[in-house]
């Protein structure tokens, strides 16, 4: 059975008043998609995912979420259907675990934000997802990286929703815990069918395990499976070639 079309841009060109980032060749995301965003500093991942999520107006064209024009959802319906994981610095006042996680079922609560009963269930489920249990009644500002972000991924998944985005959810983590991260996530995008974007500098990893990549480059953006962007050499001529290069055969960047 074909995979359902979850998102799709077109037309698209991203930017601020005056000044245009990017163009967008149209891309689709389905289902199930585990998908990274690569490019260099300053490419314009975060411009492009603050476009795909509502934040930043386009500056041309349209992103359709489940075939609906993004511009005509209303903040709660988007929130229905976007969740969000910004980086680390998220958390400043000191919530429990499962207070943090609570806050995603803020777009489902009535207007006091009482919890229903499905609402605590959908919470607890979203505890044993991410295997952070234990951690239930911790205090979120006492908690490692790695714990952090598993609480937040914990918050998107109970919000429900059928995208999530994150910014750069391994920075900050060891080699180990970016792996043990992006495994997890991509385990979530099978297990729920939910489709998961995110800006990432792992190259290398995001090639072994995304299913999409979208790459930010000279003012374009593009949607290629991580194959078709070896073959095409786009990786090759991502960085000045004087100090890194991309080898074809091993599949990633080497020092030269
Ligand atoms: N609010 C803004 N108004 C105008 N220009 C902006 C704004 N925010 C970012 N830019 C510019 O847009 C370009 C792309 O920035 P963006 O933050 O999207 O890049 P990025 O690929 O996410 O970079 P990094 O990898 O360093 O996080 C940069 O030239 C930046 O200076």
């Amino acid at each position: 059975m074909p995979k359902k079309t979850v998102l799709h841009t077109e037309n698209l060109s991203i930017g601020y008043k005056n000044k245009k980032i990017a163009s967008v060749n149209d891309f689709f995301l389905e289902e199930s998609d585990f998908v990274a965003v690569i490019g260099i500093n300053g490419a314009g991942k975060s411009t492009l995912l603050n476009t795909l999520t509502g934040n930043l107006p386009p500056i041309h064209g349209d992103i359709k979420i489940n075939k609906r024009s993004l511009q005509k959802f209303s903040l709660q319906e988007r929130a229905k259907e976007i969740s969000i994981v910004l980086s680390k610095t998220e958390i400043l006042t000191p919530l429990t675990v499962t207070e943090v996680i609570a806050l995603g079922r803020q777009p489902y609560t009535n207007w006091i934000g009482k919890l229903s009963s499905l609402d605590k269930e959908i919470i607890k489920k979203s505890l044993k997802q991410l295997d952070i249990e234990f951690l239930q009644n911790s205090y979120c500002n006492q908690l490692s990286d790695g714990q952090l972000q598993k609480v937040m991924l914990a918050r998107a998944v109970a919000q429900d929703t059928s995208l999530i985005f994150l910014d750069e959810p391994t920075a900050h983590l060891d080699l180990y815990h970016k792996i043990y991260v992006l495994k997890l996530l991509k385990d979530l995008t099978k297990k729920t069918k939910k489709t998961i974007v995110f800006a990432s500098h792992e190259i290398d990893l995001c090639l072994q395990l995304c299913d999409k990549i979208i790459l930010v480059k000279n003012n374009q953006v593009f949607l290629e499976t991580p194959e078709n962007l070896i073959k095409k050499n786009h990786l090759s001529e991502l960085f000045p070639e004087n100090i890194v290069k991309f080898d074809k055969n091993l599949k990633k960047f080497t020092i030269l």
